[in-house]
């Protein structure tokens, strides 16, 4: 949604504000950088006085001693000055570590703890940036920015009061360039606001093809697509570097004229005092320390401008993060949630409707069954049909649009979701592997099993064996999402890791449909002597009426309803369409192997 500008204003001017107040975490690190800035703001105005003390009273009077003196004071305000630059930046930098460090990790766990409706619609590569770069900003503008704007009021309201103690007329000359430049600079910070966001966001786009891009980069092959990806990725680079030189455009437009009035304020600092001091009402020691000062007060309007765009940056920045971290958590624990502990295997799904947050139709329409204590339910359906919403209802993946569901009679929501979650092993239908070795995969949700443990699941899920072929056996390193493996023995492990959860409830969403048949109905004989056990429900979504065929029941979905249930041999009787899949699952099978028809 796009917001109206002065909105988007006040919501960065807020967002900023927000940064600003995370600072007091570390209020005495930032104290200790303005308690520096404050010492070297002194060293720095102290510095041309010593100075016109050794001009008029050493140089103009011959007198050495003073000369040296006023040069010993120098160095000892150089030193000062070195010693207050250093402790200013370093604590501001400290702080701003500080505040980045928190914002990682707040919007990190932010991340964890959002629905699966907010990932379904939120792009990854923009999460990404928002953590990396986006936090970088606002780094930045803690640890540099701020305390340039801040030291940079402090220098100039300090000097405009020696300057004009030392001279009001020059002083006047001097400080009417304040304003102009003051006012060159505004316009340029508001001119160019929308300009550094637009610069924050065409860098968000830019990584969001190369996330895509690496993400399937199998596909670009498969497909020839490199030079098609190529030249979509290098139109979103020309974008980058046309916002990004618009900037520079901008600070070109506006910064020769704040240097051409800085000359012209030195030149007629230079005529006037000049021409006082050979009127004998100036010496030329103060006119030496007023042209010293003059660099200390138009440095600051210069600073506050280069630190203007990374602030505007870093305002864009802040809202974007505060974005995230302020998003809905749509699914969440209840007041008065119980944790669940024990399972009877009465799941009840109560004329449950669910439509998918932005979808226009129903997923799921008025579905209606109840399952038996450790019984095992087979779904299955046409692709598309709902099987896998019913899964992710079981969980609270998602809360039902209308009607409810229960486990022995709670509403799943009166459940605290770690307890529930934690009690329910899911295997999903796209397999996901950490970088890692195998047996950390497994070990997944139980980093402290053993390798006995961690082997019987293995067994279970028929993969002991693969596994102890490869050279480095459970220690094998499998890469980034299980590269290395087959789609199949990928499958094996997510069953596995499942397999080693303390779950009541067991799904497996299309678990083996990587699997060949033969090991599937493996796999599927060591889970039926486990379900009677362990679990107090099992559902089995599948494809193949193959594999469902020895459960308790099997629930047959349509569109979204569910059209009919019963066991295999009753739904051969009663339902048209177990018929036709069934019909078209066996013409498949003799076409693949004519010798079995
Ligand atoms: N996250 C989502 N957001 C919006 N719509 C979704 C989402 N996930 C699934 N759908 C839609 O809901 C419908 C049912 O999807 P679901 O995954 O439950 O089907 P399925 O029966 O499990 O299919 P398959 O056998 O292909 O896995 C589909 O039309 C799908 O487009």
């Amino acid at each position: 949604m796009v917001q109206q500008p002065e909105l988007q204003e006040n919501s960065s001017i807020r967002s900023t504000q927000r940064v600003l107040r995370s600072l007091s975490t570390y209020r005495w690190t930032s104290l200790g950088a303005l308690v520096s800035l404050l010492l070297l703001t002194l060293a720095n105005a102290l510095t041309p006085q010593l100075f016109r003390w050794g001009i008029d009273e050493g140089i103009t009077q011959k007198n050495l001693q003073i000369v040296l003196h006023s040069a010993a004071w120098l160095v000892l305000a150089a030193i000062a000055r070195g010693v207050f630059n250093f402790g200013q930046s370093y604590l501001a930098e400290a702080a701003s570590q500080g505040v980045a460090y928190d914002l990682r990790n707040k919007i990190f766990s932010k991340i964890q703890n959002l629905s699966f409706s907010y990932h379904d619609q939120a792009q990854t590569s923009q999460l990404l940036t928002r953590v990396t770069s986006d936090i970088e900003q606002i780094r930045t503008f803690v640890g540099t920015s701020l305390i340039q704007v801040v030291g940079s009021i402090v220098t100039l309201v300090s000097i405009s009061v020696v300057l004009l103690v030392m001279n009001w007329q020059l002083a006047l000359i001097t400080l009417t360039a304040v304003p102009l430049e003051g006012w060159l600079m505004a316009r340029f910070i508001t001119g160019n606001n929308n300009l550094f966001r637009q610069v924050q966001e065409q860098l968000s786009d830019l990584n969001a093809v190369l996330q895509e891009n690496l993400l399937g980069i199998r596909v670009v092959k498969a497909f020839v697509r490199e030079s098609t990806e190529r030249s979509r990725y290098t139109s979103m680079n020309d974008g980058l570097v046309r916002a990004n030189m618009k900037t520079i455009n901008a600070i070109h437009n506006t910064f020769p004229f704040l240097f051409l009035l800085s000359n012209l304020v030195t030149l007629a600092v230079f005529a006037y005092g000049g021409a006082q001091v050979i009127g004998g009402r100036f010496s030329i020691g103060e006119l030496v320390a007023f042209n010293s000062y003059l660099a200390l007060i138009l440095q600051p309007i210069l600073l506050i401008g280069f630190a203007a765009p990374a602030i505007a940056q870093a305002a864009a920045s802040a809202e974007r993060v505060y974005e995230v971290v302020d998003a809905e958590v749509e699914i969440r624990d209840r007041p008065g949630a119980v944790p669940f502990t024990t399972c009877g295997g009465r799941i009840t799904f109560e004329n449950v409707s669910f439509r998918y947050p932005g979808a226009t139709s129903e997923t799921l329409k008025q579905v209606s069954f109840e399952t038996k204590p450790n019984e095992l339910i087979a779904v299955l359906g046409m692709t598309g049909s709902g099987k896998s919403t019913i899964m992710n209802l079981i969980p609270r993946f998602y809360d039902v649009t209308k009607g409810a569901v229960r486990i022995d009679g709670r509403d799943v929501k009166s459940f605290t979701l770690k307890s529930l979650r934690s009690r329910i092993g899911i295997v999903f239908q796209e397999t996901t592997l950490f970088s890692g070795t195998i047996r950390e995969n497994i070990a997944y949700a139980k980093p402290d099993a053993t390798l006995e443990e961690v082997i019987e699941v293995a067994k279970t899920a028929q993969m002991h064996d693969f596994i102890t072929e490869l050279p480095d056996g459970y220690e094998t390193i499998v890469g980034e999402r299980g590269v290395g493996l087959s789609g199949g023995q990928k499958q094996r492990i997510a069953i596995a890791r499942t397999l080693l959860t303390d779950y009541s409830i067991l799904i497996l969403d299309d678990s083996t449909s990587a699997v060949d048949a033969k090991t599937a109905a493996q796999i599927q004989t060591e889970l039926d002597n486990l379900m009677h056990h362990k679990a107090c429900t099992t559902f089995v979504v599948a494809q193949r009426i193959s594999t469902v065929k020895n459960a308790d029941r099997i629930f047959l979905m349509d569109k979204g309803r569910l059209v009919a249930q019963g066991t295999h041999e009753e739904l051969m009787q009663n339902s048209p369409l177990y018929g036709v899949i069934l019909e078209s699952q066996v013409k498949q099978k003799e076409k693949n192997d004519p010798q079995l028809a």
